[in-house]
């Protein structure tokens, strides 16, 4: 690649860079996110940076989500991003196999002033939930439960994706490791393998995108 003037482009920001940190930092929660966050901690139900939360409220708002679905409610901080973004009468499904995260999550919710009928909380396990969950019918799917289970739920949210829709998927890189040829074990591999179920996927325009945990998010041909 060369510039304007023919000479090549200066390098571009690695992973850590200031522009990372700078991009890390621009992003101000409001008092329910602060809120939420101390309840992740309480509970050690790690959370999205508020970047990505920035992000995910950015893609919502950015194809009229109406129907989102998430799997790894956690404390709902997540949650909360993704319904600031989402269309006032929009509805989240979110997925969690821990009851003592959904109570939690409930109570982000309610400090958020979000009205009940907004969110579906089902609280089992991905793999039982998400094959009643119908083709699709969402408008973003986001993926953060264990690193291990990508695949499956990716396959999943790409089946639910209606066509415009999104699929996010946190954590995509498995924190820079899977530019590691060295790093073959399960959670990595799983990571690898998710992110070629959608490279692979001639519907599915992807990019990944530096922050936080790393993301990878995918649109669906219309
Ligand atoms: C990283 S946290 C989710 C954080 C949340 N998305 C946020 O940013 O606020 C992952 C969640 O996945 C849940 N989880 C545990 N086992 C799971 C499984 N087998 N499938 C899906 N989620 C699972 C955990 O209970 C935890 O709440």
């Amino acid at each position: 690649m060369t510039d304007s003037e023919g000479g090549p482009h200066p390098p571009t920001a690695s992973p850590g860079s200031a522009l990372i940190d700078y991009a890390e930092s621009a992003i101000v929660e409001d008092d329910a996110l602060l809120a939420a966050r101390v309840r992740a901690d309480e509970l050690g139900a790690a959370a999205v940076a508020p970047a990505v939360g920035a992000l995910l409220a950015l893609l919502a708002r950015t194809c009229d989500a109406h129907a989102v679905v998430e799997i790894g409610t956690g404390v709902g901080v997540s949650g909360l991003w993704l319904l600031n973004g989402m269309a006032a009468d929009g509805v989240l499904t979110t997925i969690d196999p821990e009851p003592e995260h959904h109570r939690a999550a409930r109570q982000s919710f309610a400090g958020a002033d979000i009205a009940p009928g907004r969110t579906r909380l089902i609280n089992g396990t991905p793999r039982d939930v998400l094959p009643r969950l119908a083709d699709e019918s969402y408008d973003l799917v986001f993926v953060d439960g264990p690193l291990i289970d990508h695949p499956r739920h990716v396959t999943e949210a790409i089946r639910m994706l209606r066509p415009g829709g999104v699929v996010v998927v946190h954590n995509a890189t498995a924190d820079g490791a899977v530019a590691d040829p060295a790093r073959t074990d399960p959670p990595v591999a799983a990571a690898r393998e998710a992110a070629l179920l959608i490279a692979d996927d001639e519907r599915l325009l992807p990019v990944v995108i530096p922050l936080g945990a790393g993301v990878l998010a995918a649109t669906k041909a219309r």
